[in-house]
């Protein structure tokens, strides 16, 4: 994140210790940016997810496109400032595509995002997560148990699927570790997300139980992730922890208002839309591990 315009970046770890506002003000700074650039995300995801991110997306300020087509990525990608890969209802057929968009962005200097649904699921899954894995994605973003089949490259008998059967905190280890072997940023989502280098692990205490009920919101905060590392990419640690802190902000706006999983998606949305800078920095909660 530029500090100013006269030059450099600035040294998150140091101001962080400095002012304890930094994490809430820079998580802030990284939405007004997503909001200004509205960057471009071409989004490869599945079909259960593509209204709820592309929403998510437009309502944090970007400006999604839904577009998978491998005849389409030599030309289309490059102008895209972020991608979201997402392994949701993977087919044979699609991973060409995926790959494809990956190794265009990483040609093009742009980050791209992974996020490997039910990575554990099965063989076939786990062995395309891995090799879209070795196409070095700048963040990777997935549930426990994506991140530990990830890691151990094994799929996992008790797997439920999408659904996490692990805490986030049963990852961490698997996640640092992971990101040192892969160079990717890892995020693990749940109670309290986690985000690591490998080297520093940041957590994020914004969000509701409730996002559990609704299908496609961690596929959705990886879009998002994608936006805010398209704005920021040379701090995708702290570009992704912001991401996952305004989202989990806007679900607890929304969830003083909901009545249930339907209405908290419709209202987390408008809450996304409409967040201000004082709500931002009361609620925002993130801090070094
Ligand atoms: N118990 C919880 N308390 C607060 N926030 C949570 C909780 N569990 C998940 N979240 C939040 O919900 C969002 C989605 O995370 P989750 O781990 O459920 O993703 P996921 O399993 O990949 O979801 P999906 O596959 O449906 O897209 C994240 O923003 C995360 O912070
Ligand atoms: C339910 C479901 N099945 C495949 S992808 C998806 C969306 C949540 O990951
Ligand atoms: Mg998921």
């Amino acid at each position: 994140m530029e500090e100013d315009k006269s030059s450099n970046t600035i040294e998150p770890q140091k101001e962080a210790q400095r002012n304890p506002l930094h994490w809430p003000k820079q998580a802030w700074t990284h939405f007004e940016l997503v909001r200004q650039k509205s960057p471009l995300i071409q989004c490869i995801t599945n079909f259960v997810s593509m209204d709820f991110m592309a929403n998510t997306l437009l309502s944090a300020g970007a400006s999604p496109a839904m577009i998978h087509s491998v005849e389409e990525i030599p030309e289309f990608t490059p102008k895209a400032l972020g991608v979201c890969i997402n392994a949701g209802t993977l087919t044979p057929d699609w991973l060409p595509g995926m790959k494809l968009a990956a190794q265009v962005a990483n040609q093009s200097k742009k980050p791209w995002v992974l996020d490997p649904v039910a990575a554990g699921g099965s063989n076939f899954r786990l062995k395309a997560c891995l090799e879209l894995l070795a196409l070095k994605p700048s963040v990777v973003r997935g549930n426990g148990s994506e991140i530990l089949a990830l890691f151990k490259g094994c799929v996992d008998s008790n797997s439920k699927g999408v659904d996490s059967v692990h805490g986030s905190s049963d990852a961490v280890e698997a996640a640092k570790s992971l990101a040192q072997q892969s160079g990717s940023v890892i995020a693990i989502s749940g109670a309290v997300d986690y985000i690591t280098d490998g080297d520093r692990v940041v957590c994020v205490h914004n969000g509701v139980p409730m996002l559990q009920k609704i299908t496609a919101s961690g596929c959705s905060v990886t879009a998002l992730i994608a936006a805010f590392v398209a704005v920021d990419p040379s701090h995708a640690v702290e570009a992704t922890a912001s991401a996952l802190a305004i989202f989990g902000v806007a679900s607890e706006i929304g969830m003083d208002m909901a009545r249930g999983p339907a209405s908290l998606r419709t209202l987390l949305i408008d809450s996304l839309y409409g967040l201000d800078e004082a709500t931002a920095l009361g609620r925002v909660r993130i801090n070094r591990l």
